[in-house]
Order: structure tokens, then sequence, then C-alpha cells
């Protein structure tokens, strides 16, 4: 499999692909490295010679460069989910997600494309997530939570029931979200509360 990015997030893909999965590691390509990143070689992704059917992963945490990347590469995107993670076999995960070590999803939900559902979070039974979201580190969802596209759910934060999280919205890292938040919110807090706006291209946390 190819991968897409050779930063932090990168690193932690190419240690989950050659631990624990089925793909090898064939090419690496990141626009801003060079060098070598864990033993492989980083090349420009102007050079490769792409073929639809070839295996590739997006391995960056901004959600909006994976949304362009996606788009722009029309590849196969296998999903990657570690297997120290507990899938409920009546939930659904999309092409190109990741599931990190030690997460559990609960029945009836469906994850979009290209989503990075970070170590150890906790995502709920009839959880609606879309495209392009980013559950982060021991982040907990509750039942029956719909976070739509691009959204960021930060570190440690907890959703409770029935909320929903309005698209390319920011979670703060521990927050507590009881209410639903409009699409392109920072929240962070206990309660969780809005404290800004935030532009649709800008989405890194
Ligand atoms: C494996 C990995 O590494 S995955 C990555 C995991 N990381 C995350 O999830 C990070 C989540 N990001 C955050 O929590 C960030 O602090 C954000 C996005 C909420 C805010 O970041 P910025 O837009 O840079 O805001 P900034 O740092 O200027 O803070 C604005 C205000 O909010 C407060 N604030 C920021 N984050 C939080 C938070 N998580 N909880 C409570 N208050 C916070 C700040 O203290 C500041 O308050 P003040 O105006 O009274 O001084």
């Amino acid at each position: 499999m190819y991968i897409f990015g050779a930063g932090g997030h990168g690193k932690a893909i190419i240690d989950l692909v050659v631990s624990d999965s089925e793909f090898d590691v064939d090419g690496l390509f990141d626009d801003n490295e060079n060098g070598k990143i864990m033993g492989i070689p980083v090349g420009n992704i102007n050079d490769h010679q792409f073929s639809k059917n070839q295996d590739f992963h997006i391995a960056i945490g901004n959600n909006q460069t994976r949304k362009d990347l996606s788009e722009t590469f029309k590849v196969n995107y296998p999903k990657l989910i570690h297997p120290s993670s507990t899938i409920s076999k009546y939930s659904s995960i999309g092409e190109g997600t990741v599931v990190m070590p030690q997460c559990s999803i609960k029945a009836m939900t469906a994850i979009g494309r290209h989503c990075i559902v970070n170590a150890g979070a906790i995502i709920g039974h009839d959880v609606t997530i879309g495209d392009f979201v980013h559950v982060a580190p021991n982040s907990a969802v509750a039942g029956f939570v719909n976070i739509q596209e691009g959204a960021h759910i930060g570190i440690g934060a907890s959703v409770i029931q029935g909320v929903t999280i309005g698209k390319w919205s920011i979670i703060g890292a521990g927050a507590v979200v009881i209410r639903d938040v409009p699409e392109y919110s920072v929240v962070v807090g206990n309660p969780g509360k809005v404290i800004k706006s935030v532009m649709h291209h800008n989405t890194t946390p």
C-alpha cells in the first residue's frame, strides 16, 4: 500500500500497516518531508505513476487535506482496522477510514469515508459519522449522536447521547458536549460552549 503523509499521523499509520495489517508499505509520499521516515524513503507524489487499482491511505490529520487529496487522487482506499479494536458486525465503516488501537464501535453505527477513529475512542450505538471526521484519542461518543462532515472531536472529549455536531466544527480537548453544535463552530469546556467560528479550510486543531 502507498501512504500519503509522513508526519505524526503518518508514522502511526506506517506502524499500524507494517505491524498489524495485511498490507506492506510500498511507498510514502509527502511534499514537506524528504529522506527516510522509519526506514522508508519519502517520495514526491508527482513522480508516481498512479493506477486506479493501487491501494493508498491518506495519513494526514488535517480533515480538509484528507478531503482534498481523496478528490484529487481517485485510487483504491481500503479501510484499516487495528485488530485490538472491537467493531460491531452491525456497524459500517467507509473506504479510507482508519480505526486505531483499542477503539470500540457499537451496533448500528455508520462511519463515513477517510475518517480517523483514533486510539481508545469509544463510539456508541446508532451513531452517524460523516466523511473526513477525526475522533481523537480517548474521546467518547454516546448513542444516537450525529457528527457531520469534517468535524474534529478533540482528545478526551465526551459527547452525550442524541447530540448533533455540525460540519467542520472542532470540539476542544476534554470538552463535554451536551447540546447540538452549529456547523463551523469551536466548542470548549464542560459544559461545552461555542467560543468562535472556524473557516472551512482551517481545521487543524
Ligand atoms: C494523536 C493526536 O495527537 S490527535 C490530536 C488531538 N488533539 C486535539 O484534539 C486538540 C484539540 N484542540 C484544542 O483543544 C484547541 O485548544 C482548540 C481547537 C479548542 C482551540 O485552539 P485555538 O483556536 O488555537 O484557540 P486558543 O488556544 O487561542 O484558545 C482560545 C481560548 O479557549 C481556551 N481553550 C482552548 N482549548 C481549550 C480546551 N480544550 N478546553 C478549555 N478551554 C480551552 C483557551 O484557554 C483560550 O481561552 P482565553 O481566550 O480565555 O485565553
